[in-house]
């Protein structure tokens, strides 16, 4: 018999109220409704990120920087402010050290930048760096506000150099992330029904996940229609790329104001979508249980989430595990159901790598071919394919991850 513990009995509590862990009935983990303007003060942060493709293409941006005023975070007020902060400074500071392209990156954050970036930082729980937080799920407005949550309603509020494709790659994201949001949903549902040994509730919440992942993939296949390979490979990457264990900044980022030695802190990357590691951990997909190299790598990409995400993704990791309950009831039904789950994430798994191959490791052979010939300016960064959006570890991680998607299935 399956007898859950206390602890999960309080955490499952705690999962009941899911607006807590700013997760919305609406939209999941996207932030509903963001904010597109600060405060006036603000202006000459705001003023800049909107304008950093120009600037970056211009080589203007880091003299545009060295004429902004040091202000004060502090009369940033409420969640939402803290979050368009964040995103105008990680926009501007991953333009500021990637301006060149890549190829001379920038050691030294200007104190104008470091000072605030850290401050908010730190109210958000988030590092000092551009996160998948900020340029997804943060940065976005619908066209027409009465208007559907549909591509052609919506823009970002900044974007990095590489044109459309910089536009298309975080709203493509965006709707992948909103897409799930009925199986969210099911997620506390899921976790009572657990403890209270409910198999009936449980298989039908279940086919809600099913359903959402599925809808994920849906979603997924815009990348073709809005994001092109060689302007997202060669030019909107290298902004994203971050300076922890890179060749091209070994010693990371001195936040100049803030901490006398350079910080190492890692790229944008996917494993920072809660939505990717919360199906996992649900499903209790073996990585991300056992060690090995994706569950840390997903354990470390925890700390570059908002922090009521990270906690949502914590208090569900410690709950009941749902994969035992379904193997311990011998329900075929229930099992069925699960399976279902599993294979759906399976098969968004490996889309996920065929959008990877056709977005990085094609048209890195094809650079370093082209190389070879003295052709390619890949800007300066790496052209070694197995760069991610989130560097060498996001395709060791992709790969790892469905290898033991598939081992997840109940027989
Ligand atoms: C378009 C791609 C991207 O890499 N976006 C991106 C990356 C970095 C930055 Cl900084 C900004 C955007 C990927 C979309 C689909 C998202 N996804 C969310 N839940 C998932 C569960 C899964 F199983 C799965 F396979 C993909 C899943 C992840 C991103």
């Amino acid at each position: 018999r399956y007898i859950p513990g206390m602890e999960s009995r309080a955490h499952s509590e705690r999962l009941q109220h899911l607006e807590e862990f700013h997760v919305s009935e609406e939209c999941g983990f996207v932030l509903p409704d963001p904010l597109a303007q600060l405060p006036d003060y603000y202006a000459p942060w705001t003023n800049v990120a909107a304008n950093l493709p120009h600037l970056v293409e211009t080589q203007q941006l880091r003299g545009e920087v060295a004429k902004m005023p040091l202000l004060s975070a502090r009369h940033l007020r409420g969640h939402r402010q803290l979050r368009l902060a964040h995103l105008a400074l990680g926009v501007i500071t991953m333009g500021y050290v990637w301006q060149g392209g890549g190829r001379q990156p920038a050691k030294i954050l200007p104190r104008v930048l470091a000072v605030p970036f850290c401050a908010v930082s730190a109210r958000l729980g988030l590092p000092p760096i551009l996160v998948y937080a900020d340029c997804v799920l943060a940065n976005w407005k619908k066209r027409d506000p009465r208007g559907l949550t549909v591509y052609q309603n919506l823009d970002t509020l900044f974007s990095f150099p590489g044109g459309d494709s910089s536009k298309g790659f975080f709203l493509v994201s965006l709707l992948v992330e909103v897409a799930p949001t009925p199986g969210l949903q099911a997620i506390p549902t899921i976790v009572k029904a657990v403890l209270r040994q409910d198999l009936c509730s449980v298989h039908t919440a279940l086919q809600d996940v099913a359903l959402a992942i599925c809808r994920m993939q849906e979603a997924f296949t815009l990348i073709h229609e809005h994001v092109d390979p060689g302007l997202f490979f060669r030019t909107l990457r290298i902004y994203l790329a971050g300076w922890k264990d890179s060749s091209l900044m070994p010693e990371g980022l001195v936040y100049e104001g803030v901490w006398e030695a350079p910080r190492q802190f890692s790229g944008g990357s996917a494993a920072q979508s809660s939505t990717l590691q919360c199906f996992d951990i649900l499903l209790g997909i073996p990585h991300s249980t056992a060690q090995g190299f994706s569950a840390e790598y997903l354990r470390r990409m925890r700390d570059y989430m908002p922090a009521a995400h990270r906690a949502f993704i914590q208090t569900l990791a410690s709950g009941p595990s749902l994969r035992q309950f379904a193997l311990v009831t011998g329900n075929a039904g229930l099992r069925a159901a699960f399976n279902q789950c599993v294979a759906a994430l399976a098969a968004l798994r490996s889309y996920h790598i065929q959008v990877v191959t056709k977005y990085i490791t094609i048209p890195a052979g094809r650079c370093r071919a082209e190389q070879q010939l003295g052709g390619c300016v890949q800007e300066g960064a790496s052209v070694r394919s197995d760069m991610g959006t989130g560097g060498t570890d996001f395709m060791r991680f992709l790969k790892a991850i469905r290898d033991s998607t598939h081992t997840a299935q109940l027989t």
